[in-house]
């Protein structure tokens, strides 16, 4: 499983799948790929949407991202100043390492489930869950 530890932004130094803003008239779908394009090299296909997360911050930020996972892609994975690419076992998958919301979401995604959830930070801290599959 390809992953990045992020350089920069929000989450700085976790290990995330590469993502970040949609910008003006773009789909998630169409951001998802850009990304992975700026962020690592890579052009990934066979997208498929599996879920929608909405994070409420205690400062007030919010944001609400739209999660794919991809089968395959094109390119050679490299460093970039916003990322760095890391490959994971499927089973290896390194959660002490990412934001504490993955391990509730993720493992279900990759044996294929589709889910909504909201989740309440204060900062790095999840405060609160609500993980609904499908
Ligand atoms: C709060 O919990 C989070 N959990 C997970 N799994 N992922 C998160 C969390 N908070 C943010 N993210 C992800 C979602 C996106 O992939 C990035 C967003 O980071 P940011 O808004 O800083 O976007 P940039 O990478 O800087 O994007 P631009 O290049 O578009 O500025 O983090």
């Amino acid at each position: 499983m390809l992953l990045i530890r992020k350089k920069r932004g929000l989450g700085a130094g976790k290990i995330n799948g590469p993502g970040g803003k949609l910008e003006p008239g773009e789909t998630p779908l169409q951001s998802a790929i850009r990304e992975a394009q700026e962020e690592i090299g890579v052009t990934p296909s066979q997208l498929e949407e599996r879920g929608l997360l909405h994070f409420q911050f205690t400062d007030g930020y919010s944001l609400q991202c739209t999660v794919f996972i991809a089968r395959a892609f094109t390119g050679e994975p490299i460093e970039t100043p916003e990322a760095t690419p890391m490959w994971f076992d499927i089973d290896g998958v390194p959660y002490d390492d990412m934001w504490e919301d993955d391990q509730y979401w993720l493992p279900q995604v990759l044996a294929g489930a589709h889910f909504i959830a909201w989740f309440e930070f204060d900062g790095e801290k999840m405060l609160s869950k609500d993980v609904r599959f499908v």
